[in-house]
């Protein structure tokens, strides 16, 4: 199969407020996908039921052809967009305690990242700036051999300089064999990342396809896309 993920007429309500509106996506394994859509427009919904942590109201929903959960989360890397860590803990505590966690985190790969990102392993998390803490986020998620990473808004909050530095962490490691997921809204950034983008608008999907094609037909790049779509 070479779907990697599978939503048919996915719609999600919150009482009487419409989140998601059905929403039929797949993502071919290998791909990069961005989520692309302003705030409120269900980007964190749609990861959130993926992730099973939210249930959606109809539709279906398949990750290598499962439906979310433990056996799903095995093989998803999740990147939140809040912080995850303990203020106790020291950048090789969060390490060791992703290791212990994760049967696919892979060490080798977490040390080189430390290394890339200049983060010092004996720091206390509570001593990190919002950038130092979003670098080591991404160090935790990305040294699992995962088949699936999503990462929400994986550079909001962080300088141009450390942006760039993210950006090339998240191309180098990542490998044909897996795919992922990146919500943001800063599109112009991060653009050069994605090999397909889906567009949400109030909870559905106004546009979607693959980067190369959109910017050939448009002749524009996905970031003044983004800007006609939500103008
Ligand atoms: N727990 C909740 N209860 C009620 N409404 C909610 C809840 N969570 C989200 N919503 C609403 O659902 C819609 C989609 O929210 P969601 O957080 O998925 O958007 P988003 O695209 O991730 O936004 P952002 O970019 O700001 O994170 C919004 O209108 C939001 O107000």
């Amino acid at each position: 199969m070479s779907k990697i993920v599978e939503m048919k007429g996915l719609s999600k309500s919150y009482m009487n407020k419409i989140a998601l509106k059905d929403v039929n996506l797949n993502i071919e394994k290998g791909k990069i996908l961005g989520l692309l859509g302003p705030n409120g427009s269900g980007k964190t919904t749609m990861i959130k039921i993926l992730m099973g942590i939210l249930t959606q109201s109809s539709g279906e929903v398949y990750i290598d052809g499962k439906k979310p959960g433990t056996g799903t989360k095995a093989i998803v890397s999740y990147l939140p967009d809040r912080n995850f860590l303990y203020k106790w803990m020291k950048v090789k505590d969060a390490i060791n305690f992703f290791n212990d966690f994760y049967e696919d985190f892979d060490m080798m790969r977490a040390k080189e990242l430390l290394k890339f990102m200049e983060l010092e392993e004996n720091i206390k998390v509570s001593k990190l700036s919002k950038g130092m803490i979003e670098k080591l986020h991404l160090t935790l998620v990305l040294s699992r051999r995962a088949k699936l990473y999503i990462l929400d808004e994986p550079i909001a909050g962080v300088d141009p300089v450390a942006r760039e530095k993210i950006l090339d962490a998240i191309i180098n490691n990542y490998n044909e064999d897996s795919s992922m997921i990146i919500t943001t809204h800063l599109v112009k950034d991060l653009e050069r990342v994605f090999n397909e983008v889906a567009f949400l608008k109030y909870g559905e999907i106004v546009l979607t396809g693959d980067v190369e094609e959109l910017r050939v037909e448009r002749a524009m790049s996905v970031d003044e896309i983004y800007r006609e779509v939500f103008k």
